[in-house]
């Protein structure tokens, strides 16, 4: 096959979509570097092509719908030459907004939505990492990160824990076998929200960069506070832990302005991250699980986030349950849908029926320059995948 009489179906059919309350994920099959570094063609073999290339990754705002369909017209369809692909081409869509914004693709750019269930993206996207990336998983404990090697015979179960805006709590016991046990209205989107609204910030990065500088006990409530210094030692409780999370500004006599933002923001994420891990636990204490990876975007690889929910871990369970993070957090259920493609052919004819992926590398797409991507990475946004593909 010659590759470049393929690139545009190429590029069209291996693209997967997830659309979040908050944040659009794609995954993006480059067969040929163009739009990921280094990327290489290739390879024919007994009427199959074998493509090697990179999974890329970007990732928009919602509420910016149209920078995504831009990036998708720009360096996907015009790239290939086309403006709109005239309802020729399905792609693989997950998350609530396969459904919200189904007419809008179509209208816009003529792609179709083949919708894949989110809860099985994410699931699918979890096994694709764990079994097929090396060095995916690992654990964030007082300040040292350790990957952790994953026996594929000895995955499961497992509990998922993916904050996006809210968070669903899954227990997977095998490929295709899961059930959503939980799940909090608590997540990342509250964190975003209340950050506005609190500390003035316009966005998440911001609302990160502040919570860096913060100091969460100005306005927390310590055990220290209520005991007079000392630790409820009979309960387990050392003066430092947070007895109430912003529970100072009750008798502070002060009013929002009275407090820095920071510390606004890093008392915001400390108790959104707590809250989170103590109800993963609990949830693993139901089922008896003993690993628990936490994904969605609200973690951005935050060394804050994933030390707090490891703690919290830790804590409740007495050290019996473990936190493990994801290099690819954020886009479990985008990377779920790519993988579907494998189990149906497709009306381009190409048929991703095998990836396999040899080392992951440190480059990848970054949705803040995404007309000019490739560029290098920023905060774990998302590293690009190598992998090979199949054509039939
Ligand atoms: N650049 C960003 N802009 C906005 N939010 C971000 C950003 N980076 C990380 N976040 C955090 O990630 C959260 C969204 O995570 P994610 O994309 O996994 O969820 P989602 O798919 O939008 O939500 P849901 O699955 O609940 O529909 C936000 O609520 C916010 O806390
Ligand atoms: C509604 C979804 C699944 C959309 O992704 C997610 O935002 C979520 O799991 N929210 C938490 C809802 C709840 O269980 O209370």
């Amino acid at each position: 096959m010659d590759p470049k009489d393929s690139r545009f179906s190429t590029q069209i059919s291996h693209l997967a979509l997830d659309i979040g309350g908050t944040l659009i994920k794609l995954v993006y099959f480059s067969p040929n570097g163009d739009n990921c570094e280094d990327g290489s063609i290739v390879v024919g073999n007994n009427g199959c092509s074998v493509v090697q290339g990179r999974l890329c990754f970007a990732k928009f705002e919602t509420r910016k719908i149209d920078d995504c369909l831009d990036f998708i017209r720009l360096n996907i369809l015009q790239h290939s030459g086309v403006q709109h692909a005239r309802d020729k081409f399905s792609v693989k869509a997950t998350g609530g907004g396969a459904f919200k914004f189904a007419d809008l693709f179509k209208e816009k750019l003529g792609i179709v939505f083949d919708k894949e269930d989110e809860m099985h993206s994410l699931v699918c996207g979890v096994n694709f990492l764990l079994k097929t990336v090396p060095r995916e998983a690992f654990t964030y404990l007082d300040g040292q990160k350790e990957f952790v090697q994953i026996d594929h015979n000895d995955l499961y179960p497992y509990l998922l824990v993916n904050i996006g805006s809210g968070v669903s709590m899954i227990k997977v016991d095998g490929d295709g076998k899961y059930e959503r046990i939980s799940g909090t209205s608590l997540g990342g989107g509250t964190f975003l929200g209340l950050g506005k609204l609190l500390t003035k910030c316009k966005s998440f990065d911001e609302l990160l960069e502040l919570s860096h500088q913060g100091n969460n006990r100005v306005i927390d409530m310590l055990v220290g506070d209520i005991y007079g210094g000392t630790d409820y030692s009979k309960i387990g409780l050392s003066s430092t832990a947070i007895a109430s999370s912003f529970g100072k500004a009750i008798s502070d006599g002060k009013e929002l302005e009275d407090y820095q933002p920071e510390d606004v923001a890093r008392s915001l994420l400390r108790m959104i991250s707590n809250n989170i891990g103590q109800i993963a636990y609990l949830n693993a204490l139901r089922f008896g699980l003993k690993r628990i990876f936490f994904g969605g975007f609200f973690i951005r690889g935050l060394e804050y986030t994933m030390d707090t929910i490891s703690v919290a871990v830790h804590f409740w369970s007495r050290g019996e349950a473990k936190a493990m993070f994801l290099r690819h957090e954020g886009f479990l259920g985008a990377l779920g849908a790519f993988t579907s493609y494998k189990d149906q052919s497709h009306s381009t004819d190409l048929k991703p029926h095998h990836h396999t992926v040899e080392r992951a590398v440190v480059k990848c797409s970054d949705d803040d320059s995404f007309r000019h991507i490739p560029v290098t990475a920023n905060v774990n946004d998302g590293e690009a995948i190598e992998c090979s593909i199949n054509l039939v």
